[in-house]
């Protein structure tokens, strides 16, 4: 097979096999990482954090311009600089100098002096939307879209709160703070309220637009059939009931109703989301509410958990979007609602130490988590958790923790909480390349 190039828009046939080589592919990453951290000067590699910052201030102000749409509908050839400025009203020398700096980052490509074009890259960040049809209706540019540029345009956005994180922190009033008020994001924004009430806002409809299709594009980075694996769903007995808690509207279960149809299932959200949670099952699975093995239901995870005969209480990226005292509220509903035999599955994200397993002076034992607990680690030379190949649950740690005073967890810190909430973490499971791992847990 051919080497992927840069160069194309065209997506690379290795693009297909790269799940199947994923330690490989991993492996080259990390490596190169640290190849970079090694070779460059100490005092050269510390200014690369501080350029991100004008990748993304750069690639947001494309995006807005709606840049690689613009070079979609030129082609391969490209577009002189003047051409793409006059379709997004920019100012040409300006415009130059932010793809240029993209283009020496490999996100599109300098075809000749001052003509740009997309490669495989920029194209990632294109709607495929026709331009026209975007400056007609901006509001809803990534509706209906793969929801993989979504998901860019929101980090870009999420790094003007980025900026506030050292006024936080270092603030005696919000240093320590738990509140979902008093966060990076809000001092950004200068608001008081917390996020998702900021997000509802009339003048921010563009922006909720986008963070639900970017929520679509989260579901794509990874493989939604995961959460088959790890647990015996084929096992439980029939009609055993699964309750999605804060299931939006209910792909997780969609991938299980398929595979295992002795189990009844029940999705809760909030109210507007279950609206649409209808939609979504009357579209693609309309025997499942017909036949009522998928129950929809409105439903606040703070206030009591009315399904009282729940086999599994099943909550995939919910722990994180919450600081701790909210979680332990969240679990505690699902503590006093749990028969003996009930058993809670989180699937989420597990932040690993920077250091081997067998460090015991950085907690990473097995004994906090019993089997599966033990992260993938790198081969020896490399970063134990992968480096920049593995950062992704990094950087969504600090995307918690700026927008929510939220965080991606430990291991060790999954059974404090748990155990705290009067559940005990039973195992975990996780393969590599899994974005969820699970983690099982049954009453203490
Ligand atoms: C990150 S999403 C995860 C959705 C889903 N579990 C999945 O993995 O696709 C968080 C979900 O929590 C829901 N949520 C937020 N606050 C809630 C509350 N108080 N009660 C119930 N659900 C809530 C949101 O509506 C959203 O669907």
């Amino acid at each position: 097979m051919p080497a992927p190039s840069l160069a194309d828009a065209l997506p690379s046939p290795f693009d297909g096999v790269r799940a199947h080589m994923l330690e490989e592919v991993m492996m080259v990453v990390a490596a190169a990482q640290q190849l970079i951290a090694t070779l460059l000067l100490p005092s050269q590699y510390t200014t690369m954090p501080g350029n991100q910052g004008f990748v993304n201030a750069a690639m947001k102000t494309v995006m807005a311009a709606h840049v690689p749409e613009i070079l979609r509908e030129a082609g391969p050839a490209g577009l002189s600089v003047e051409d793409i400025a006059a379709k997004s009203n920019m100012d040409a020398g300006k415009l130059a100098r932010l793809l240029r700096m993209l283009s020496t980052y490999h996100i599109f490509k300098e075809v000749s002096p001052d003509i740009f074009a997309n490669n495989r890259i920029s194209a990632s960040l294109d709607t495929e939307k026709p331009v026209s049809e975007i400056l007609r209706d901006p509001d809803n540019k990534y509706t209906a879209t793969s929801g993989a540029a979504a998901f860019t345009a929101l980090i870009c956005d999420t790094a003007k709160a980025a900026a506030y994180i050292p006024d936080t922190l270092l603030d005696p009033k919000t240093a320590r703070s738990q509140e979902l008020t008093e966060t990076a994001f809000a001092r950004a924004w200068g608001t008081d309220e917390p996020y998702f009430k900021w997000l509802h806002q009339p003048d921010n409809v563009a922006r909720r637009r986008t963070f639900d299709a970017a929520m679509t594009g989260l579901g794509t980075l990874g493989n939604p059939k995961e959460i088959l694996d790890g647990f015996e769903w084929g096992k439980l007995p029939e009609g055993s009931v699964v309750v999605d808690v804060g299931g939006d509207v209910g792909t997780a279960m969609q991938v299980l109703y398929d595979e295992h149809k002795h189990l009844k299932y029940v999705v809760q959200d909030r109210e507007p989301v279950i609206a649409g949670a209808h939609t979504f099952w009357k579209t693609h699975r309309p025997e499942a509410l017909a036949f009522n093995q998928v129950t929809l239901q409105a439903h606040d995870f703070f206030a009591e958990q009315p399904v009282k005969n729940a086999r599994i209480f099943f909550l995939r990226a919910i722990t994180h979007n919450w600081p701790t005292p909210y979680v332990l509220r969240i679990l505690a509903q699902l503590r006093s609602a749990a028969a003996p035999n009930t058993q809670l599955v989180l699937a989420e994200n597990i932040a690993s130490y920077a250091c081997r397993a067998s460090s015991a002076a950085n907690g990473c034992g097995l004994e906090h988590g019993g089997p599966g607990a033990a992260p993938h680690e790198a081969p020896e030379a490399l970063l134990p958790n992968w480096g920049l190949a593995h950062d992704f649950v990094y950087t969504m740690d600090i995307w918690m923790l700026l927008s929510y005073n939220a965080q991606e967890r430990t291991i060790k810190s999954f059974v404090e909480l748990l155990g705290q909430a009067g559940w005990k973490l039973e195992r975990v499971h996780r393969a590599p390349g899994d974005k969820f791992p699970r983690l099982v847990a049954s009453p203490a």
